[in-house]
């Protein structure tokens, strides 16, 4: 159940966000000498202006397919890691969602890489006529074909870097936000305290690891156009600061905080509302600890008991 509430939850969060991700990979990676883009709202109206509104959803199938399937494998590994460690503790939340978000390295990091790549196609100086891509599968076939396994992996290792202690963070805060604002069962307030712990989660899962968010894209943009810049992930970060400065890390970050509020938002709340209603018969077993979704449903179901008594 937890991997199907992820599914849902995830294409949730996909349809609200991706116009922010898009606008995010492309303050990354764009040419600091030759900048197309002076800052976040700049960007928005010069992709739309250019490129009308579909411009912000390029590259969308490969994260609504991929970002479903992975917050399925999130919340499903998630909730099963935690029933196998036993004990709620806040250690647990963190080590279960580190868990979670390195496994679920394995469809992020290709996904990621056609999503930028379609993000980044026909944009900047090298703005090719014909376009290269037609979406993210003949994206991800194009660079199996040239550069096979390891192509299609470019970047995992900042991938891991990234989502492994991310996660932990992630699922560590939804646990500690949504027992001390008490999302009580039958509590009016319910739903928005839902939302407003998701959202918090995900701003803060995304600042803990930003940095390398930034190195990341760029190295998986990195040959747009034929043009390789980066020989490693040390010479990407030495070339970056090197051009840029520290503030490097930072680009794209408005852009991402606007797009992980909402996103994560309605992603936890989906979730836990899904497994809620769902679960309304089972509930987790005595022997299951309470994942903070579990935990949510259990108070619930208790609640119409007793006011069914
Ligand atoms: N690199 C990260 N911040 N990973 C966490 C991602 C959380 C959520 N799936 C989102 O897209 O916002």
């Amino acid at each position: 159940m937890d991997f199907l509430a992820g599914c849902i939850g995830g294409a949730a969060g996909v349809l609200v966000g991706h116009p922010f991700d898009t606008v995010k990979v492309r303050l990354q990676v764009q040419n600091v000498d030759k900048p197309l883009y002076r800052g976040t709202y700049h960007c928005f109206q010069s992709i739309v202006r250019q490129e009308s509104m579909f411009g912000l959803y390029k590259g969308i199938g490969s994260p609504m397919m991929g970002l479903t399937f992975v917050n399925a494998i999130v919340f499903g590994v998630q909730g099963n890691t935690m029933r196998y460690l036993g004990h709620d503790t806040p250690m647990n939340q963190f080590l279960a969602g580190a868990a979670a978000g390195a496994i679920q390295c394995v469809v992020c990091c290709p996904m990621e890489l056609a999503k930028t790549r379609m993000q980044m196609q026909g944009t900047g100086e090298k703005k090719s006529k014909r376009k290269l891509y037609k979406n993210s599968l003949d994206c991800l076939a194009h660079i199996y074909k040239r550069e096979g396994l390891l192509g299609v992996n470019r970047g995992m290792v900042t991938t891991l870097i990234r989502e492994t202690p991310c996660f932990g963070v992630y699922f560590l805060t939804y646990d500690i936000l949504t027992r001390s604002i008490g999302c009580e069962p039958g509590d009016r307030y319910m739903i928005p305290k839902l939302l407003f712990a998701g959202g918090m989660s995900g701003v803060t899962c995304w600042l803990s690891t930003y940095p390398v968010d930034v190195i990341k894209s760029r190295l998986q943009a990195d040959g747009v156009g034929g043009v390789y810049q980066y020989s490693s992930i040390a010479d990407c970060v030495r070339q970056s600061v090197k051009r840029e400065g520290l503030i490097v890390f930072t680009r794209g970050l408005t852009s991402t905080l606007l797009r992980a509020f909402p996103v994560n938002a309605v992603t936890f709340a989906t979730v836990t509302l899904v497994l809620m209603y769902a679960r309304g018969v089972e509930g987790p077993k005595d022997s299951e600890p309470a994942t903070p979704v579990t935990a949510h449903h259990t108070q619930l179901q208790q609640q119409a008991q007793a006011s069914s008594l």
